[in-house]
Order: structure tokens, then sequence, then C-alpha cells
């Protein structure tokens, strides 16, 4: 074996790494990066470069939180710099609610940053982690409705001659229980070449046969680790597991096909075994896999309880936008107010006076209003017992007599009355009263309480309807267009529901593989070998966080002769046991040694 060491130098910062780290401690005043983004919090450190979670100044509300990935990809001819933002177009073009979204991409110096979507609910790595220490498994319907979002995804990529090349449980994210794909067609993005991308993207625990055997990888490869990542929500472990990078190998290659449990469903533990085919011939593909009965039973319940999942979430927005209908309305009465108090201010103390007198007379309408409705009703409800009694003697003069006690027992509004109220006494036509004299052009208040009501209001008060537009209007036209605006906007269920439907109405299946060749059409792929090398550096320094650089030295120096001499793995396991606590820590060792020696290959081919 053919082993190329690369000197361990220690890594320089690139600028932007260090304004990002910068505005993360504080040390720098809070700035924006690419003129709209502000950083929030590091989310983490992967093997290309770090994530960062940032504010996007420039989106819309509930729409503003991102993710910033930062690449370091040394320097970039302005050739390659084209090329990559136009394969980053390419990507942003692309909307699946699986997929995670990709907005944008830029070239700062040496580093080469992406901004996709942000997922609250973290990856399903985390998710597989969480429940093997506490103790819990997912249940099947849940993996299913998963495994299905994501062969969707897949399918959707796959037709528009997409590899991954890295799926993983680490790269599919949660969020409000979807799942997406993360780094779709970023390795390619990425890395220098095909072969490449082919070779350092891949995660060992989800490489196919023919990708580890360099025989190719094709749209079945992508297949094959979407296979594993079925097994491990089921088992939540690896589907193939070892102590060394070479076992993890050899049972890819050679072994035999994992089994689900008998806790899982034939028909699950069937769709697991035609992914898992060593014969990227027999495996079946995105499309294939979606027209399976089992597949297509599950995807109607989906759909149907995604649909009135969605229905439900419709009628509690509606209830949440009449709410805030309500209180946009409330603030509007409320800065009315206000500026009629204002306006109240700016007056003459003759306005003022006038003005204190119609809200009186307002007030004293409105008791009038009460009291005349309070003699109606208690007159009439004499009239009624009155009628009742005298039912039994319907005669004339009876109801002559009656009617006469009726009348002296009502009770007119009397003068009393009005001055207990502090009102005016309508004009009596043969008795002028004082009250009345003392305001002229006062006219008779009627009997009756709606007329009454109506007495004081001929001199009223200005209108507000016909003022001109005021902030406050503005505002709350603004607050009704934006809540028009988000009930127009699609949830990634409703869109799932809509891509379900496509595919259950489809005839065909799509099923053709895409291979490599194919994928070339989009033109070649840039970011030389730097990507390959960033991807080894980053391994070497996790190692040695993990192990300490002696003892990474110690292993890395054995590892490398014992494979160079072909020792047994037994006499391997047992050697590195009296190096490390457990041989498995030296897994990544092994594989940083395969990755040297595939690089060193490529580049002897290149020259
Ligand atoms: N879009 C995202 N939303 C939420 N968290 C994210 C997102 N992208 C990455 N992360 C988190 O940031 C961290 C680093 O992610 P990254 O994808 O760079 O590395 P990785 O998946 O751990 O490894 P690799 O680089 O080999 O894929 C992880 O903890 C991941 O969960």
């Amino acid at each position: 074996m053919v082993v190329a060491c690369f000197p361990n130098k220690p890594r320089t910062s690139s600028p932007l790494r260090f304004r990002l780290e910068s505005l993360l401690t504080g040390s720098l005043p809070c700035s924006l990066i690419a003129k709209r983004y502000i950083i929030q919090q590091r989310l983490g450190r992967g093997s290309f470069g770090t994530v960062y979670l940032v504010r996007d100044t420039k989106a819309g509300e509930g729409e503003s939180l991102k993710v910033l990935k930062e690449i370091p990809v040394g320097d970039l001819n302005p050739n390659e710099t084209v090329q990559a933002n136009l394969e980053a177009q390419l990507l942003s073009q692309l909307h699946h609610p699986a997929i995670l979204k990709f907005f944008a991409s830029f070239l700062e110096r040496d580093t080469f940053c992406i901004i996709t979507e942000y997922c609250e609910d973290r990856d399903l790595d985390c998710k597989i982690e969480e429940l093997r220490e506490t103790g819990r498994t997912l249940p099947e319907q849940q993996i299913t409705e998963w495994f299905i979002q994501l062969l969707l995804g897949v399918h959707y990529m796959h037709q528009r001659r997409i590899l991954h090349r890295d799926l993983k449980a680490k790269n599919i994210f949660l969020k409000k229980n979807i799942v997406k794909i993360g780094d779709f067609g970023v390795s390619c993005l990425l890395m220098g070449s095909r072969d490449l991308a082919t070779t350092f993207t891949g995660t060992p625990y989800y490489m196919s046969p023919e990708a580890l055997s360099h025989q190719g990888y094709n749209s079945k490869s992508d297949i094959w680790s979407l296979g594993c990542i079925l097994y491990e929500m089921c088992c939540l472990e690896h589907a193939f597991n070892g102590h060394s990078f070479l076992t993890v190998v050899m049972k890819i290659v050679e072994g035999t096909t994992p089994a689900l449990s008998e806790k899982y469903s034939k028909e699950l533990n069937s769709v697991l075994q035609r992914m898992l085919s060593k014969d990227p011939d027999q495996r079946l593909s995105a499309g294939d896999m979606l027209k399976m009965t089992f597949i297509e039973e599950n995807m109607h319940s989906i759909k149907l309880k995604f649909s009135s999942l969605t229905l439900k979430d419709k009628t509690l927005k509606s209830e949440r936008d009449a709410a805030m209908i309500m209180c946009a309305l409330q603030k509007k009465v409320h800065l009315q107010t206000l500026r009629e108090r204002s306006e109240v201010q700016k007056m003459t103390p003759r306005e003022r006076m006038r003005l204190r007198k119609l809200q009186a007379a307002d007030e004293k309408a409105w008791k009038l209003k009460q009291l005349a409705e309070e003699k109606y009703e208690e007159n009439y409800r004499r009239m009624q017992e009155l009628r009742c009694r005298n039912f039994q003697k319907v005669s004339l003069d009876v109801l002559n007599e009656s009617m006469a006690e009726v009348a002296n027992k009502t009770q007119p509004i009397t003068a009393q009355d009005y001055q207990s109220l502090g009102c005016p006494q309508p004009m009596d036509k043969k008795q002028p009263d004082r009250l009345s004299m003392s305001e002229p052009g006062e006219r008779e208040i009627p009997e009756d309480p709606l007329t009454a009501e109506a007495y004081y209001y001929e001199d009223g008060f200005e209108s507000c309807s016909d003022e001109e537009k005021t902030q406050e209007d503005e505002d709350f036209e603004n607050s009704l267009d934006t809540l028009h605006r988000t009930c127009g906007q699609d949830s990634d269920m409703e869109a799932m529901v809509k891509y379900m439907e496509n595919v259950l109405e489809s005839e065909s299946s799509g099923s053709e593989t895409v291979t490599e060749e194919a994928q070339e059409a989009q033109g070649p792929s840039v970011i030389n070998c730097t990507m390959a090398e960033t991807r080894l550096q980053r391994m070497r320094e996790s190692i040695m966080d993990r192990l300490g650089a002696e003892v990474f030295q110690k292993v890395y120096d054995y590892l490398k002769q014992a494979r160079e001499q072909q020792e047994s793995e037994a006499d391997i396991k047992d050697f590195l046991g009296r190096l490390v606590e457990k041989p498995s820590d030296c897994f990544e060792v092994d594989q940083l040694l395969y990755y040297e020696e595939q690089l060193q290959k490529s580049r002897e081919g290149q020259e």
C-alpha cells in the first residue's frame, strides 16, 4: 500500500474565519457578513468547515435564521470562482421540502461560504444518539414516514441528475417532524474532480461496495447509503460496524446483508434488503421504491395525515389572525382616542366648552333614551297585565274604563324626571319651559326612545372617517397585508403532500440509474485538491484532539507499517489495545491512511 504522509503544519486561520470567530466572541463589533448576515452562534465543526447560525437582515419575518457554512478552499483563480458560483446557483434553484434549502454562496478571499436553511431540531444522528442513551426506539410508523420523505427527496435530486455521495444520519436534519437532506450536490461543488468527490466525501459506514472498490459511483450508491440510514433508524446502530476501518470495509464488500429484527414488518425488511444488495444493478432506484405497494400504501396515509394537519393548522392560524386583527383594531381605536385628546388640547377655551357641552348632551341623551325605554316597557307590561285580567269581560264600556285606568297609571316623563337627569325638558307648545328657554333652538324631545337618542346629536362631533390617512392607519393596513402574505405561503407539509400526489399519480417510476457520466452534463466541478487536503487536515486535528498528539503519532506510524506489511487484524487489534484504551478509537487513523493513499494516487494520475 502506497502511503502519502502530509506534514502536520499548523493551520493558519483564514481572514474570514478570524472575523467570524471574533464576531462570535464579541471582540469585534457586530458587523454584517456579505452585507446582510449577522452571526448568532457557532453550531459546530464538520469535516469541511465550521457552521454558524446567522440572522439574515434582508429576510422576511420568521425566515431570518439561516446557516452559514464556511469552508477554507485556498486560492482560486477567477475561472474557478465563476464556475463555483454557477454550480452554487444551480443548487439554489432546487426546491423540495425534503431537501435542505440552499440559499446562496459567496467567496471571501480563501473561504467559500454557503448559506442554507436552518433546522432547529438538529440532525438524525443526534436523534439516534438521544434514543440510544434513553433506551427508547422509533416506532415503525415514524421510521416509514421519515424514510418516505427521504425517498421523495432523493428521487427529486436523482431525476435532476444530482448525486449526494455522502448520505448519512449526520446529513439528515429535522424540522418540525419533516426530514431534510443537507449537502446534496455540495461534494461536487467542493471537490476538485468527481473521483475526489467519491473518494473523499463518503463516510465509511455508509459507503457502498462499488464506491469502496473504485468501481464507480452512481445513484444506486446513494440508495445503498439510504439503506444504511433506514437500518440505523430501526436498530440505532450502523448497518456495518467494526472496530477498524478495514473490518467495516470488509463487511460492506463481502459480509452478509444485515436484517431487521422481528419487531419490524417483513415489508420494511424486504425494502431494506433490496437497498443493500451488493450488486448495484439489483438495487432498486428511488423511483422503483416509490412504486412498491408497501410504500404507496404508507404514502397514502401520510398524505391524509399531513392534509388534515395542515387543515387544523390553517384553522388555528385563522383564529390567530382574527386575534391579530382585533388587537390591531384596538390599537387603532386607542390611537384615535389619543389623537382626539390632543386635538382637544389645541382648542380655544370657547371650543372646548362647546365640546364639553356636546359630550354632556351625549350622556344625557343616552340616559334619556334609557329612561324612555324603561317607561315604555313598563307601560307595555302594565297594558299586557290589564288585558289579561280583563280578558273574561270583553265589553266596550269595560274596555274604555280600563283604558282610562291605564292612562292614569302610565307614567309619562315628567318635568321632575328631566330635572333629576339634569336634562332640558322638551318644549311644551302651551307652557314653555324654563330650561328649554335657556337653550334657544332646542327642540322637543320625542317620546320614542330612538328618536330621543337622536335628539341631542343634531350638532354632532366631527367625524374621523374622512380624515387623511395617518401613520397608524397605514400600520393597520400593513399588518393586514403581512397577514395576507403569510396566508399565501405553502408550508413544507403542503409541498410534501403535492409531491406525494404527483408520485402516486405518475405512471412511470423513473427507474433509470444516474451515472457519474450523466452528471458530467452539469459541467466540471472545480475547487481542486485543496478540499481533500482540508478534509484530511481536519481529520488529523480531530483525532489528535481525542488521542493526544503523541499517541496519535505512535498509532499512525504503527498502522502505516502494519498495513504495508499486511499484518493480520488480530495482531493489529492486539497491538493497538496496548497503545489505547479502545482499539476502535484508531478507526479514523486507519481511514486517514486510506484517504492519504487515495489522494497520492489521484495526484500521480494528474501528473
Ligand atoms: N442546516 C443546519 N441546521 C441546523 N444545524 C446544522 C445545519 N447544518 C449543520 N448543522 C450542525 O452543525 C454541525 C456541523 O455540521 P457539518 O454538516 O459541517 O458537519 P458534520 O455533518 O458533523 O460532518 P461532515 O462535514 O462530515 O458532514 C452539526 O452539529 C450539525 O448538526
